[in-house]
Protein backbone atom coordinates (compact mmCIF):
# COMPACT_ATOMS: atom_id res chain seq x y z
CA UNK A 1 0.00 0.00 0.00
CA UNK A 2 1.17 3.65 -1.02
CA UNK A 3 1.68 5.47 2.56
CA UNK A 4 3.38 8.73 0.94
CA UNK A 5 3.03 9.33 -2.97
CA UNK A 6 4.79 12.92 -4.43
CA UNK A 7 3.50 13.53 -8.33
CA UNK A 8 5.69 16.08 -9.99
CA UNK A 9 6.49 17.77 -7.09
CA UNK A 10 8.49 21.17 -7.37
CA UNK A 11 9.85 24.20 -5.93
CA UNK A 12 12.00 27.46 -6.68
CA UNK A 13 13.07 30.02 -4.82
CA UNK A 14 13.97 33.55 -5.73
CA UNK A 15 17.98 34.56 -5.81
CA UNK A 16 19.47 38.09 -5.95
CA UNK A 17 18.17 41.47 -7.00
CA UNK A 18 15.65 41.68 -10.03
CA UNK A 19 16.89 42.85 -13.55
CA UNK A 20 14.71 44.89 -15.09
CA UNK A 21 11.87 43.92 -12.86
CA UNK A 22 12.73 40.36 -13.53
CA UNK A 23 12.98 37.87 -10.16
CA UNK A 24 15.66 35.74 -11.00
CA UNK A 25 14.69 31.44 -8.85
CA UNK A 26 16.51 28.54 -8.69
CA UNK A 27 14.96 25.44 -8.91
CA UNK A 28 16.04 23.25 -6.16
CA UNK A 29 13.06 20.71 -6.31
CA UNK A 30 11.97 20.45 -10.41
CA UNK A 31 9.32 17.60 -10.67
CA UNK A 32 9.89 14.81 -7.99
CA UNK A 33 8.03 12.17 -7.84
CA UNK A 34 8.19 9.29 -6.07
CA UNK A 35 6.31 6.64 -3.07
CA UNK A 36 6.63 5.13 0.11
CA UNK A 37 5.15 2.12 0.90
CA UNK A 38 3.87 1.26 4.23
CA UNK A 39 6.44 -0.42 6.31
CA UNK A 40 9.06 0.03 3.33
CA UNK A 41 11.55 2.83 2.74
CA UNK A 42 12.65 4.70 0.19
CA UNK A 43 16.01 6.44 0.03
CA UNK A 44 16.74 9.43 -1.28
CA UNK A 45 20.39 10.28 -2.38
CA UNK A 46 22.18 12.55 -4.07
CA UNK A 47 25.13 15.04 -3.40
CA UNK A 48 24.55 18.42 -1.51
CA UNK A 49 22.38 20.53 -2.94
CA UNK A 50 20.34 18.26 -4.90
CA UNK A 51 17.38 19.02 -3.29
CA UNK A 52 16.53 16.27 -1.33
CA UNK A 53 15.93 18.20 2.43
CA UNK A 54 13.59 20.48 0.10
CA UNK A 55 12.02 16.91 -1.52
CA UNK A 56 11.50 15.99 2.67
CA UNK A 57 10.26 18.89 3.49
CA UNK A 58 7.79 19.46 0.61
CA UNK A 59 6.43 15.86 1.49
CA UNK A 60 5.40 16.90 5.34
CA UNK A 61 3.95 20.15 4.51
CA UNK A 62 6.50 22.05 6.10
CA UNK A 63 7.86 23.44 2.25
CA UNK A 64 4.48 24.43 -0.25
CA UNK A 65 5.26 22.97 -3.34
CA UNK A 66 5.05 25.86 -6.50
CA UNK A 67 3.75 22.64 -8.59
CA UNK A 68 2.46 19.19 -8.03
CA UNK A 69 1.17 17.01 -5.71
CA UNK A 70 1.47 15.54 -2.20
CA UNK A 71 -0.71 12.27 -1.78
CA UNK A 72 -0.70 11.24 2.20
CA UNK A 73 -2.59 8.00 2.73
CA UNK A 74 -4.45 7.88 -0.42
CA UNK A 75 -5.58 11.86 0.23
CA UNK A 76 -3.54 15.15 -0.90
CA UNK A 77 -1.90 16.59 2.08
CA UNK A 78 -4.22 19.36 3.43
CA UNK A 79 -3.02 23.06 3.83
CA UNK A 80 -0.53 23.47 6.19
CA UNK A 81 -0.93 25.10 9.49
CA UNK A 82 -4.31 23.72 9.27
CA UNK A 83 -6.40 22.02 11.92
CA UNK A 84 -6.41 19.03 9.13
CA UNK A 85 -2.82 19.55 8.00
CA UNK A 86 -1.85 19.16 12.24
CA UNK A 87 -3.70 16.09 12.22
CA UNK A 88 -1.96 14.29 9.42
CA UNK A 89 1.38 15.72 10.72
CA UNK A 90 0.90 13.60 13.98
CA UNK A 91 1.25 10.86 11.65
CA UNK A 92 4.07 11.84 9.78
CA UNK A 93 7.38 12.74 11.75
CA UNK A 94 10.69 14.41 10.70
CA UNK A 95 13.63 13.19 11.97
CA UNK A 96 16.59 15.20 10.95
CA UNK A 97 20.19 15.18 12.13
CA UNK A 98 20.98 18.33 14.72
CA UNK A 99 19.88 16.73 17.97
CA UNK A 100 21.05 19.53 19.60
CA UNK A 101 18.95 22.21 17.46
CA UNK A 102 16.08 19.53 17.90
CA UNK A 103 15.75 19.26 21.39
CA UNK A 104 15.21 21.49 23.83
CA UNK A 105 18.41 21.73 26.46
CA UNK A 106 16.26 23.30 29.48
CA UNK A 107 14.37 20.19 29.16
CA UNK A 108 14.93 16.71 30.93
CA UNK A 109 14.97 13.50 28.47
CA UNK A 110 12.04 12.94 30.27
CA UNK A 111 9.90 15.65 29.92
CA UNK A 112 11.19 16.20 26.08
CA UNK A 113 9.25 12.47 25.28
CA UNK A 114 6.05 13.21 26.89
CA UNK A 115 5.93 17.05 25.12
CA UNK A 116 4.60 15.79 22.01
CA UNK A 117 1.98 13.53 23.65
CA UNK A 118 1.15 16.77 25.48
CA UNK A 119 1.28 18.92 22.75
CA UNK A 120 -1.03 15.93 20.57
CA UNK A 121 -2.95 16.00 23.52
CA UNK A 122 -2.54 11.96 23.09
CA UNK A 123 -3.50 9.50 25.71
CA UNK A 124 -4.69 10.69 29.23
CA UNK A 125 -2.03 12.80 31.65
CA UNK A 126 -1.92 10.17 34.05
CA UNK A 127 -0.76 7.23 31.92
CA UNK A 128 2.23 9.89 29.84
CA UNK A 129 4.63 8.59 32.67
CA UNK A 130 4.26 4.86 31.55
CA UNK A 131 4.20 5.91 27.92
CA UNK A 132 7.21 8.13 28.39
CA UNK A 133 8.95 4.50 29.95
CA UNK A 134 7.73 2.49 27.15
CA UNK A 135 8.96 4.81 24.55
CA UNK A 136 12.36 4.81 26.33
CA UNK A 137 12.34 1.38 25.99
CA UNK A 138 11.65 1.49 22.49
CA UNK A 139 14.54 3.07 21.66
CA UNK A 140 16.75 1.54 23.92
CA UNK A 141 17.48 4.26 26.54
CA UNK A 142 16.25 3.20 30.27
CA UNK A 143 14.60 4.92 33.23
CA UNK A 144 17.53 6.48 34.48
CA UNK A 145 17.70 8.81 31.22
CA UNK A 146 14.54 10.25 32.27
CA UNK A 147 16.16 12.96 34.13
CA UNK A 148 18.99 14.02 31.97
CA UNK A 149 19.26 16.58 30.18
CA UNK A 150 20.58 16.64 26.53
CA UNK A 151 23.87 17.58 26.56
CA UNK A 152 24.46 15.03 29.31
CA UNK A 153 24.04 12.23 26.53
CA UNK A 154 26.44 11.56 23.66
CA UNK A 155 25.09 12.19 20.19
CA UNK A 156 23.34 8.55 19.66
CA UNK A 157 21.73 8.58 22.91
CA UNK A 158 20.40 12.12 21.76
CA UNK A 159 19.36 10.69 18.63
CA UNK A 160 17.43 7.99 20.01
CA UNK A 161 15.21 11.12 22.63
CA UNK A 162 14.64 12.22 18.90
CA UNK A 163 13.09 9.15 17.30
CA UNK A 164 10.96 8.53 21.14
CA UNK A 165 9.89 12.17 19.98
CA UNK A 166 9.18 11.26 17.03
CA UNK A 167 7.65 7.69 17.77
CA UNK A 168 5.48 9.39 20.38
CA UNK A 169 2.47 10.41 18.22
CA UNK A 170 2.09 6.72 16.60
CA UNK A 171 3.30 8.11 13.38
CA UNK A 172 2.82 5.90 10.23
CA UNK A 173 5.50 7.70 8.48
CA UNK A 174 9.06 9.07 9.24
CA UNK A 175 11.06 11.50 6.84
CA UNK A 176 14.52 10.92 8.40
CA UNK A 177 16.54 13.44 6.67
CA UNK A 178 20.80 12.42 6.97
CA UNK A 179 19.19 11.04 10.44
CA UNK A 180 23.19 9.47 11.61
CA UNK A 181 25.33 12.00 9.52
CA UNK A 182 26.22 13.56 12.65
CA UNK A 183 26.82 10.20 14.07
CA UNK A 184 30.32 8.43 14.02
CA UNK A 185 30.67 5.37 11.83
CA UNK A 186 29.97 2.82 14.75
CA UNK A 187 27.20 4.83 16.31
CA UNK A 188 25.58 4.95 13.03
CA UNK A 189 24.87 1.50 12.45
CA UNK A 190 23.37 1.47 16.03
CA UNK A 191 20.74 3.98 14.70
CA UNK A 192 19.94 2.48 11.59
CA UNK A 193 19.59 -0.97 12.76
CA UNK A 194 17.22 0.69 15.85
CA UNK A 195 15.29 2.35 12.78
CA UNK A 196 14.84 -0.65 10.94
CA UNK A 197 13.58 -2.53 13.95
CA UNK A 198 11.10 0.43 14.74
CA UNK A 199 10.02 -0.21 11.33
CA UNK A 200 9.57 -3.75 11.63
CA UNK A 201 7.38 -3.23 14.67
CA UNK A 202 5.27 -0.68 13.76
CA UNK A 203 4.81 -0.90 10.04
CA UNK A 204 6.06 2.50 9.66
CA UNK A 205 6.63 3.78 6.11
CA UNK A 206 10.29 5.68 5.72
CA UNK A 207 11.47 8.24 3.75
CA UNK A 208 15.52 8.11 4.09
CA UNK A 209 17.36 11.16 3.04
CA UNK A 210 21.20 10.90 2.52
CA UNK A 211 24.36 11.83 0.60
CA UNK A 212 25.64 8.45 1.93
CA UNK A 213 24.48 5.63 -0.58
CA UNK A 214 26.26 3.34 1.72
CA UNK A 215 24.12 3.66 4.52
CA UNK A 216 20.74 4.20 1.79
CA UNK A 217 21.48 0.79 0.32
CA UNK A 218 21.71 -1.29 3.66
CA UNK A 219 18.21 0.18 4.52
CA UNK A 220 16.14 0.96 0.82
CA UNK A 221 13.66 -0.79 -0.62
CA UNK A 222 13.26 1.53 -3.38
CA UNK A 223 16.18 4.27 -4.35
CA UNK A 224 16.01 7.44 -5.73
CA UNK A 225 18.59 8.84 -7.09
CA UNK A 226 18.79 12.94 -7.42
CA UNK A 227 20.55 15.13 -9.08
CA UNK A 228 20.54 19.33 -9.67
CA UNK A 229 16.87 18.96 -8.14
CA UNK A 230 15.49 15.80 -10.15
CA UNK A 231 15.04 12.32 -10.31
CA UNK A 232 17.62 10.75 -12.60
CA UNK A 233 16.91 7.00 -11.47
CA UNK A 234 14.44 5.23 -9.46
CA UNK A 235 13.87 1.52 -9.11
CA UNK A 236 14.30 -1.06 -6.42
CA UNK A 237 17.25 -0.97 -4.27
CA UNK A 238 19.36 -4.41 -5.25
CA UNK A 239 18.24 -3.71 -8.90
CA UNK A 240 19.55 0.26 -8.85
CA UNK A 241 22.92 -1.19 -6.73
CA UNK A 242 23.46 -4.10 -9.31
CA UNK A 243 23.14 -2.76 -12.05
CA UNK A 244 22.92 1.13 -11.85
CA UNK A 245 21.95 2.35 -15.53
CA UNK A 246 22.47 6.26 -15.11
CA UNK A 247 26.37 7.69 -15.23
CA UNK A 248 25.53 9.35 -12.00
CA UNK A 249 24.72 6.57 -10.56
CA UNK A 250 27.22 4.00 -11.59
CA UNK A 251 29.51 6.61 -9.89
CA UNK A 252 27.91 6.56 -7.06
CA UNK A 253 27.70 3.11 -6.54
CA UNK A 254 31.22 2.53 -7.77
CA UNK A 255 32.80 4.18 -5.05
CA UNK A 256 30.87 2.03 -2.60
CA UNK A 257 33.06 -0.16 -0.63
CA UNK A 258 33.28 -3.26 -3.14
CA UNK A 259 30.05 -5.72 -3.41
CA UNK A 260 29.94 -8.85 -3.21
CA UNK A 261 30.31 -9.71 -7.12
CA UNK A 262 31.76 -6.67 -7.31
CA UNK A 263 31.44 -3.66 -9.73
CA UNK A 264 34.27 -3.85 -12.08
CA UNK A 265 35.28 -0.45 -12.89
CA UNK A 266 35.82 2.61 -10.38
CA UNK A 267 33.84 5.66 -12.28
CA UNK A 268 35.48 8.75 -11.35
CA UNK A 269 33.06 11.71 -10.38
CA UNK A 270 34.73 14.91 -11.27
CA UNK A 271 34.39 18.25 -9.81
CA UNK A 272 31.44 19.56 -8.02
CA UNK A 273 27.72 19.51 -9.16
CA UNK A 274 26.58 22.58 -10.71
CA UNK A 275 24.83 25.34 -8.77
CA UNK A 276 20.90 24.84 -9.43
CA UNK A 277 21.10 29.05 -10.18
CA UNK A 278 23.22 27.92 -13.20
CA UNK A 279 21.81 25.11 -14.28
CA UNK A 280 23.79 23.89 -17.56
CA UNK A 281 22.11 22.93 -20.50
CA UNK A 282 20.79 19.80 -21.84
CA UNK A 283 21.36 16.88 -19.41
CA UNK A 284 22.50 18.39 -16.04
CA UNK A 285 25.10 16.09 -15.83
CA UNK A 286 26.37 15.83 -18.90
CA UNK A 287 29.87 18.52 -17.53
CA UNK A 288 30.57 15.90 -15.38
CA UNK A 289 29.56 12.74 -17.75
CA UNK A 290 32.90 10.99 -19.40
CA UNK A 291 29.97 9.28 -21.90
CA UNK A 292 28.44 12.88 -22.84
CA UNK A 293 27.25 13.51 -26.71
CA UNK A 294 25.88 16.38 -28.18
CA UNK A 295 22.09 15.22 -27.50
CA UNK A 296 23.33 15.21 -23.70
CA UNK A 297 25.02 18.88 -24.14
CA UNK A 298 21.28 19.75 -26.12
CA UNK A 299 18.31 18.09 -25.18
CA UNK A 300 17.46 17.01 -20.92
CA UNK A 301 16.74 13.62 -21.15
CA UNK A 302 13.25 12.60 -19.50
CA UNK A 303 12.80 9.92 -16.97
CA UNK A 304 11.61 6.77 -18.77
CA UNK A 305 10.72 3.37 -17.62
CA UNK A 306 14.00 0.99 -18.83
CA UNK A 307 11.82 -1.99 -16.75
CA UNK A 308 9.02 -2.57 -14.32
CA UNK A 309 9.60 -0.71 -11.32
CA UNK A 310 12.56 1.50 -13.04
CA UNK A 311 13.21 4.61 -14.47
CA UNK A 312 16.09 6.06 -15.94
CA UNK A 313 17.00 9.91 -16.77
CA UNK A 314 19.65 9.27 -19.86
CA UNK A 315 19.87 9.35 -23.26
CA UNK A 316 22.28 7.32 -23.17
CA UNK A 317 20.01 4.43 -21.80
CA UNK A 318 16.84 5.10 -22.70
CA UNK A 319 17.26 6.52 -26.50
N1 LIG B 1 15.03 28.77 1.61
C1 LIG B 1 15.84 28.72 0.56
N2 LIG B 1 16.09 29.83 -0.18
C2 LIG B 1 16.90 29.80 -1.27
N3 LIG B 1 17.52 28.67 -1.71
C3 LIG B 1 17.31 27.54 -1.01
C4 LIG B 1 16.47 27.49 0.16
N4 LIG B 1 16.46 26.21 0.63
C5 LIG B 1 17.26 25.50 -0.20
N5 LIG B 1 17.75 26.30 -1.17
C6 LIG B 1 18.64 25.87 -2.26
O1 LIG B 1 17.99 24.81 -2.92
C7 LIG B 1 18.93 23.82 -3.32
C8 LIG B 1 18.54 22.48 -2.73
O2 LIG B 1 18.70 22.52 -1.32
P1 LIG B 1 18.42 21.26 -0.37
O3 LIG B 1 18.77 21.68 1.03
O4 LIG B 1 17.05 20.75 -0.62
O5 LIG B 1 19.48 20.22 -0.91
P2 LIG B 1 20.08 18.92 -0.21
O6 LIG B 1 20.26 17.92 -1.29
O7 LIG B 1 19.24 18.54 0.95
O8 LIG B 1 21.50 19.43 0.27
P3 LIG B 1 22.16 19.34 1.72
O9 LIG B 1 22.46 17.91 1.93
O10 LIG B 1 23.37 20.21 1.55
O11 LIG B 1 21.13 19.93 2.65
C9 LIG B 1 20.29 24.32 -2.85
O12 LIG B 1 20.94 24.99 -3.91
C10 LIG B 1 19.95 25.31 -1.76
O13 LIG B 1 20.94 26.30 -1.65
Amino acid sequence: MTLLRLNAVSRRYPIGAQVFGQKNFLTAVDAVSLEVRKGQTTGVVGESGCGKSTTGRIALGLEQADGGQVLFEGIPLPQADTKDWRAKRQRMQLVFQDTLAALDRRMTVGDLIAEPLIIHRIGKARDHAQRVLELLEAVGLSRHHQALYPHQLSGGQRQRVVLARALAPNPSLLVCDEPVSALDVSVQAQIVNLLMDLQREHGLGILFISHDLRIVRHVSDRIVVMYLGRVVEEGRADAVIDRPAHPYTRALVSALPRLPGGFEHYVPLPGEPPSPADRPQGCPFHPRCALAKDICRNSEPPLLPTEPERQVACHLVTD
